[in-house]
């Protein structure tokens, strides 16, 4: 039976607290508006923006998590701070009970535009970040790494490719055996098949979810795809428009893993939950249009 329930700014939670892995605690981001002199004198003045304001939320262990949200509500801005690229300007961001504020290998991250190094080739975009968080490693161990990682995301044969001689789609397959090949506790995806024709973004959906069936780590994705984040996610957050964003609400997702489209879509749940998100980012994109031209 699937569960939903508004939030009212109150902490999320469907288990206890101690059990979380990921906790989010009053997370609030303003970016402070240009109001210098030379800023107002050539017109460039603007006052400080609350991106999201009082964000609370407990991700259980080996939990997929999608954020959905009208564009623009700051969804990269929250999974930015979660993942330490960026700082709250106030709460705090709790893994395993420790606050964090800066990167660190317990999060792998996949970006939307890749964010590999051209130069280097498949294998060394992957062996990069290998050696950069275990130095230490015998460089067998390495290698063993590497190889595997590379057949888990079917690369296997495109090695000495450089990224400009890939698809979208195996650029991102190489974003994904990256971020996997550090071992991190949490992956996090910022539209991670964004770029990519509905083609290769079905055919790499499905690869998130045979990898994620075997190696269940908890992951956050951010998503504009409704279907995306009903075939992958335990739980989705839906935030509302921005400023001050929040979230609206929680879906627990409850369709058996391992998953496929077919089973997904023939659940009986499907149809009522892909309803609830519809509703929810129709009203809420209704809403910054309204804003955009009043
Ligand atoms: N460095 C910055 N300075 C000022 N405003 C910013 C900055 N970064 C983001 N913003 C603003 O914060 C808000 C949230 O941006 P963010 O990119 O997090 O939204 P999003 O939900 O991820 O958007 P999209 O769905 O379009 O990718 C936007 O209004 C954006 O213009």
């Amino acid at each position: 039976m699937s569960t939903s329930y508004s939030t009212n700014n109150q902490t999320v939670t469907t288990n206890s607290a101690t059990e979380s892995q990921i906790s989010l605690r009053h997370i609030s981001k303003m970016f402070p508006g240009r109001s210098g002199w030379l800023n107002k004198i050539t017109g460039q003045a603007s006052s400080d923006f609350v991106a999201i304001e009082d964000i609370n939320l407990d991700i259980e262990h080996n939990t997929f998590v999608s954020i959905i949200g009208p564009s623009g509500c700051g969804k990269s801005t929250l999974l930015d701070i979660i993942a330490g690229l960026s700082t709250a300007s106030s709460g705090e961001v709790l893994i395993n009970g420790q606050v964090v504020d800066k990167p660190g290998p317990d999060r792998g991250m996949v970006f939307q535009n890749y964010a590999l190094m051209p130069w280097m080739t498949v294998l060394g975009n992957i062996k990069f970040a290998v050696e950069t968080v275990f130095p230490k490693m015998p460089a067998k161990q390495q290698q063993r790494i590497i190889k595997e990682n590379i057949q888990l995301v079917g690369l296997t044969g495109a090695e000495k490719k450089h990224p400009h001689e890939l698809s979208g789609g195996m650029r991102q397959r190489v974003g994904i055996a990256r971020a996997l090949a550090i071992n991190p506790q949490i992956l996090l995806m910022d539209e991670p098949f964004g770029a990519l024709d509905a083609l290769t973004r079905g055919f790499l959906q499905d690869e998130i979810e045979r990898i994620w069936e075997q190696q269940r780590k908890t992951a956050i994705m951010i998503t504009h795809s409704i279907d995306e984040a009903l075939l992958l996610s335990d739980r989705i957050i839906m935030m509302t428009k921005g400023p001050a964003a929040r979230i609206d609400e929680v879906l627990e997702v409850p369709f058996p893993r391992p998953r496929d489209r077919t089973t997904v879509e023939n659940h009986p749940d499907y149809l009522k939950l892909k309803q609830e998100m519809e509703d929810h980012l129709y009203r809420e994109t209704r809403a910054v249009e309204a804003a955009r031209i009043k």
